[in-house]
């Protein structure tokens, strides 16, 4: 052919510096581009050789290398698919690529947000001049008889097009990396950078750097090692699911999220109508806090690793998993708020929880005992996903279970069947069952239970059942003396009771100086107890959510308290402060601050100055009973 020159077609001139900029901030996908444009040249190859239409005997081992050259500062991508003819280098390379370029400015012009855009822009070919100064194609169509073209651009709009001396079908795309490309001269990012898009494509990509010194064995011989892929070429979610064994998920798990510890159970997403969507979602275990659950699900497109965490396609709470879903149908050249107000998104997300769901109730159904055993592991993200999407829950309440503090797990509908009577539907709960062990006792003496929510998503979480079901409410043990711990025995004589709450209350200010001690005085069934904090629901409720949503510098004994002493009147530490009320002894004392203490100490931690004197006075009295 004739050595030819020509324009781009393009009306732009600035095309180049705004692929630079603009892409910028996603500049290593010009390797996903590149490598699936040889896959899917492959893939065409193959197509027409099962036509009748494209003759394979040569070159059909099909595979896609890299060669990085850092003395040329050159990188290649070969492969032997279809191949272009010179029509076919002016038709898709010079004018349609540049139409996919100029609709890309049209959309965006006036968006100067990169956040807008997901990386993946159909600029295809075009996003090597990324990093490339100037690039080459050698290219070799498959067609019988045709001649290898070159062609040639420096990242302006000029082109060069003559013959080639490729003598292979297929193509070899050069590039020879500039100074925004000098990151790519490092083996290790382009490793990285393939088998972060490229770990699921079709086809074995190897990766080579031409000028590197071969390894040498002890004796000097140069060590030949087997060309391994980089990939893996047929990822086991893209397989039937009965045909996969447990063995090959908990194996894909490890090796796609280098997560060694094994996943509690998986879900295999598979469906062909009303859309294409593919996919192994993996419940890992969790870290207890909510805080460091750190999931990752990773979205390809035809094998092609997109992004990860793409909230507009995934539920968010789905986040908190692990997992692949590939998803052909997806329009990935489109802004994120496209995809979130985009109907066939919504059925993709609504698709993929009713997945779970399903997932779950088949667990809790077909074995309780193993359902509950995932509980804990589970909970966190269950509960989070009630919280932020209403069909799940509508889904999955029925088989929210909730830990006792006899350590057995029941649902909600359990608990009241139980206890529900009793408690007059009031479910009972505790936030840290060791701290409140005193008020659990209590319980149980009267064969109530409580259930231990003790997660930071448990406050919300109860806020929103209470909202669901109006008929319940959830009360920790410390919120209110319930009836059934009251001794109704002792008939109360109102008016003792008020002067006696009156004395007692002096004294407690006196001695504890202050002011605003809120005493309540009760004959409570257990002997044991002198003295009990109680905190409503509601005030306690409120306390959490201010200090939850207060920022920096904010202190928290700033909220006014409501916290009630509840003192047993039956207690002889207590009649014993009622009886010597007017002494100032320090026996008095003693015990005022010993009852105080303890009791604050089964509702919250006492403050380090608090402890430091209960300490103090603990040792004290101890060693008065050895004088003694
Ligand atoms: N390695 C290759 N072998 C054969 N043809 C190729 C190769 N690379 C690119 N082409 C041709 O050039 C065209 C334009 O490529 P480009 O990557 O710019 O866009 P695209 O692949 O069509 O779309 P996308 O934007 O999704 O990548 C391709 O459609 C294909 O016909």
């Amino acid at each position: 052919m004739n050595k030819e020159k020509g324009n781009l077609s393009i009306h732009s001139e600035n095309i180049f510096p705004i692929i630079k900029k603009w892409l910028y901030s996603d500049q290593d996908i010009f390797i996903r581009e590149l490598i699936s444009n040889a896959c899917d040249a492959i893939t065409k190859v193959k197509r027409l050789n099962s036509l009748g239409e494209a003759d394979l005997r040569e070159n059909a081992d099909f595979q896609v290398k890299v060669v990085l050259d850092t003395t040329a500062k050159t990188l290649k991508f070969i492969d032997n698919g279809i191949g272009m003819t010179e029509e076919e280098v002016k038709k898709y390379i010079n004018q349609i690529a540049f139409s996919g370029a100029e609709d890309f400015l049209q959309t965006y012009k006036d968006k100067g947000d990169i956040d807008q855009i997901i990386g993946h822009f159909g600029l295809g070919f075009y996003s090597s001049f990324m990093v490339a100064e100037t690039v080459e194609i050698d290219t070799l169509s498959y067609k019988q008889d045709a001649i290898a073209v070159r062609w040639r651009c420096d990242g302006k709009t000029e082109f060069e097009m003559e013959s080639s001396n490729k003598v292979t079908r297929g193509t070899e795309i050069t590039l020879y990396l500039g100074e925004d490309g000098e990151d790519f001269l490092k083996e290790y990012t382009v490793k990285s950078t393939i088998e972060k898009y490229c770990s699921f494509m079709p086809y074995p990509i190897h990766f080579e750097v031409a000028d590197k010194e071969p390894e040498k064995d002890e004796d000097g011989n140069i060590i030949i090692e087997e060309a391994k892929a980089l990939n893996d070429v047929a990822p086991l979610y893209t397989k039937q699911p009965n045909t996969c064994t447990d063995e090959e998920y908990k194996e894909f798990y490890q090796k796609t999220f280098r997560d060694f510890q094994e996943p509690l159970f998986w879900i295999h997403l598979n469906m062909d109508y009303p859309f294409n969507l593919k996919g192994i979602l993996y419940f890992p275990k969790l870290n207890t806090e909510f805080d460091t659950m750190e999931g990752r699900i990773k979205l390809y497109n035809n094998q092609v690793f997109v992004a990860d965490n793409i909230k507009e396609v995934i539920p968010e709470f789905l986040l908190l998993l692990k997992g692949v879903i590939d998803c052909p149908d997806l329009p990935l050249n489109v802004s994120r708020s496209f995809l979130q107000n985009d109907g066939f998104t919504r059925k993709i997300s609504d698709y993929i929880t009713k997945k779970v769901a399903d997932k779950l109730n088949s667990l809790f159904k077909s074995g309780r005992e193993g359902f509950e055993k995932f509980w804990e592991d589970i909970s966190p993200f269950i509960k989070y996903g009630i919280l932020k999407d209403t069909k799940f829950y509508d889904k999955v309440e029925s088989i929210i279970l909730y830990k006792t503090t006899k350590q057995q797990y029941v649902t909600l509908e359990e608990y009241l069947e139980n206890y529900g009577e009793k408690t007059n539907k009031q479910i009972y709960y505790v936030s840290d069952d060791v701290q409140q062990a005193q008020y659990i006792k209590m319980l149980q003496e009267h064969d109530l239970e409580a259930v231990i929510l003790d997660h930071n998503i448990d406050s919300a979480f109860i806020s929103h059942m209470e909202m669901k079901k109006n008929e319940i409410s959830f009360k920790r043990v410390d919120s209110n003396v319930t009836e059934l711990m009251k001794d109704k025995d002792q008939a109360a004589d109102e008016e003792v009771s008020t002067k006696e709450t009156e004395a007692l209350t002096k004294v407690f200010n006196k001695i504890l100086n202050k002011e605003d001690c809120k005493i309540q005085l009760e004959s409570l069934k257990s002997q044991e107890v002198a003295g009990m904090i109680i905190l409503a629901e509601e005030s306690r409720r409120m306390q959490e959510m201010m200090k939850r949503y207060s920022m920096g510098g904010f202190n928290p004994n700033t909220i006014p308290t409501e916290e009630i002493l509840v003192l047993n009147k039956k207690h002889p530490l207590v009649q014993y402060i009622l009886k010597h009320a007017e002494e100032e002894t320090e026996i008095l004392n003693f015990i005022v601050h010993q009852v105080y203490d303890l009791a604050v100490m089964s509702h919250k931690p006492l403050s380090p100055e608090a402890m430091g004197n209960f300490i103090k006075r603990s040792n004290e009295i101890m060693k008065r009973l050895i004088v003694e």
